[in-house]
């Protein structure tokens, strides 16, 4: 068994919900913000932390990605896709209600995730954001005089005691999120109970100021040895305008040759390449895992 896994909470989070399906029976440890997370695992008041990377609607969770970009000693072990379901919740006493809602609050994601569902039935509606979807039902759970509602699983319904009064209110019905299980070793983390969908290696690039073409050169090193890459995302460095990271996603595993040579060619153009991880990805299909709030 494994010391503490560090999550972002409360209660009733989807982020719980991708831990309960990788781990069984260790200390599970909620945090209230991603950053949290992240200086948790540095400091190693967690083994691992679990969090939320990339949404199929809503596209990167970029403050997880900037994290882990600056973040020290830090490694992706593992990462399972969940799929998504979004509900729009209220406090039992405000049931009768729920059409004139005030406001409704989520987490950027999941609001992002129901933006069409919001703006044809809930026009004057102000959706306000909060750290988590969990956090969002907790909030509604303590304020029946007012008339708001959240958005977020079934999960934070049963734990905050409220009412579903919109099922399945996400805009479109492929709704997954991958998230990454971070370790301070670069210790793979398999799982025996979710189906094995494959491997990835997780490399952060950056490019040389004063070399045209270079970003074309990088994916040749990629292209040429048949690496078939299944994310480019670009982030800003923060240090001026046009200097950007590159994270790139190998579908494939570290091995002695193929990857090793591809970086030896980009770092030879005056790329400074880092491996943030190689690792197993998993799918949670919803079913065979006890989840637990
Ligand atoms: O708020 C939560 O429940 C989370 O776990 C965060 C988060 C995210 O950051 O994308 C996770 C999955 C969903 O896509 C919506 C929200």
């Amino acid at each position: 068994m494994a010391g503490a896994i560090g999550y972002l909470g409360p209660k009733g989070t989807f982020t719980k919900i991708a831990v309960d399906s990788m781990f069984n029976g260790e200390v599970k440890k909620s945090y209230k913000t991603i950053p949290e997370c992240v200086d948790a695992i540095q400091d190693e008041e967690v083994e691992y932390a679990v969090l939320p990377l990339e949404n199929t609607i809503e596209g990167t969770v970029n403050i997880t990605l900037d994290y882990l970009i600056q973040a020290k000693e830090v490694k992706i072990v593992s990462e399972v896709i969940v799929p998504i379901r979004q509900h729009l919740m209220v406090h039992k006493d405000n049931v009768k209600s729920w059409k004139e809602l005030d406001v409704v609050y989520s987490h950027a994601h999941a609001i992002a995730q129901c933006h069409t569902f919001l703006h044809d039935e809930f026009k004057n509606v102000e959706p306000q954001t909060m750290t988590s979807t969990g956090a969002a039902a907790e909030f509604v759970s303590k304020h029946p005089e007012l008339n708001i509602g959240a958005i977020a699983n079934h999960l934070a319904a049963e734990a905050y005691e409220l009412a579903i009064v919109k099922k399945d209110i996400h805009d479109f019905s492929n709704n997954h999120t991958r998230f990454v299980v971070l370790h301070k070793k670069d210790i793979p983390l398999t799982s025996t109970r979710l189906e094995a969908k494959g491997n990835k290696t997780t490399l952060i690039i950056t490019l040389p100021s004063d070399n045209p073409g270079t970003l074309h050169q990088v994916l040749a090193a990629f292209a040429w040895r048949k690496l078939n890459l299944s994310k480019i995302e670009s982030r800003p460095m923060k240090t001026g305008l046009g200097n950007y990271y590159f994270l790139i996603d190998i579908e494939a595993k570290m091995d002695d040759i193929l990857i090793p040579n591809a970086i030896a060619e980009m770092e030879s153009l005056g790329c400074q390449v880092s491996v943030l991880g190689s690792y197993p990805y998993y799918l949670y299909n919803g079913n065979g895992v006890t989840l637990t709030v």
